[in-house]
């Protein structure tokens, strides 16, 4: 193994996902203890955004994996940090979603994911920018972002808490007419939600692209244009059942550059937090631009020092 890759640096958010008592120094000890010849590091955040600041500074000072130990939330930021230092980005998955901890085949359970670190495989991943601002699994325009925004001002996280906000923001969300430009496609439509995925699913096991490969130079853009309620009980069995693209209730695209122009200011989000809202949005993909520890069988392995 590269003796890079046995310098390791996770990074902590403590507030993500809904389990409080997490122990996670007596964790790496047992699994990782002093038998496998590894250096590792914990560093907490403090505060939202810290985990950019914390990675980018482990990647100076010479670790040659950051572990983002948290949501999808956790791993943007970390992600952020790492884009262009060559460092790997691995993957503990304590959020409510993980979604890309799911798509890279990583483990849930704790043990099994910190097993992954003894000998860590490590492929690189295409990286999508909205607006310049990276992200890794997904982003999108429209009910979900919206959605995303109510969650995060709603006090408790949980898939319980995301569920009963959606209910109650379908009652008042209301679509809105864009133009796309993708793939040599003019498109003016209403928008619901338009979603760009570099991977399969929001999280959760929620398939919005099932068909979203992580390597291919592309994202698959999803439109759903209306979502009356007979649509929306079709979305949400095709979401779980990972056949929406065939239920008839989306559109799909494939490209690497989008650009949308929405009739109102539409609130965004980048792998599932809110990030902010314009009427004007360039989405582009770098191909291949960030290593990542994945699970065993997924993908193939490549050398990185
Ligand atoms: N110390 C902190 N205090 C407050 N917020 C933090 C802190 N550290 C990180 N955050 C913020 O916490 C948010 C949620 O984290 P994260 O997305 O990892 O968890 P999650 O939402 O439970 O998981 P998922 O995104 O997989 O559903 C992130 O947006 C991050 O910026």
């Amino acid at each position: 193994m590269p003796t890079s890759l046995s310098r390791l640096c996770l990074i902590f958010n403590p507030i993500s996902g809904t389990n409080r008592n997490f122990d996670l120094q007596g964790l790496l000890n047992a699994v990782l203890g002093k038998d496998y010849g590894l250096h590792y590091e914990v560093r907490a955040t403090q505060y939202a955004g810290h985990a950019e600041e914390l990675a980018r500074e482990a990647a100076a000072q010479g670790f040659g994996v950051v572990v983002a130990v948290g949501g999808d939330g956790t791993v943007n930021e970390v992600g952020r940090g790492l884009l262009g230092t060559g460092v790997a980005m691995a993957v503990l998955p304590r959020g409510s979603g993980n979604g890309l901890a799911r798509h890279l085949g990583i483990p849930l359970r704790p043990e099994a994911a910190v097993a992954l670190l003894r000998r860590p495989r490590v492929l690189n991943i295409d990286v999508g920018r909205l607006n310049g601002r990276p992200f890794f699994c997904t982003a999108g325009l429209g009910f979900d972002a919206h959605v995303s925004r109510m969650f995060a001002e709603a006090g408790t996280r949980g898939l319980s808490t995301y569920v009963r906000v959606a209910l109650r923001e379908y009652q008042r969300y209301r679509p809105c007419p864009v133009e796309i430009e993708l793939a040599d496609k003019q498109i003016q439509t209403d928008c619901y939600v338009l979603a760009f995925a570099n991977a399969a699913q929001y999280g959760n096991n929620a398939y919005i692209a099932p068909l979203a490969d992580i390597q291919d130079g592309l994202l698959d853009v999803c439109l759903i244009n209306q979502l009356p309620l007979w649509r929306a009980v079709k979305v949400a069995y095709g979401l779980a059942a990972g056949n929406l693209p065939t239920s008839g209730a989306a559109a799909y695209h494939t490209a690497h550059t989008i650009h949308v122009r929405t009739e109102r200011p539409l609130g965004f989000h980048l792998d599932g937090d809110f990030a902010g809202e314009s009427a004007d949005f360039s989405v582009a993909l770098e191909p291949l631009a960030l290593p990542v520890v994945v699970g065993e069988g997924f993908g193939n392995t490549i050398a990185v020092g």
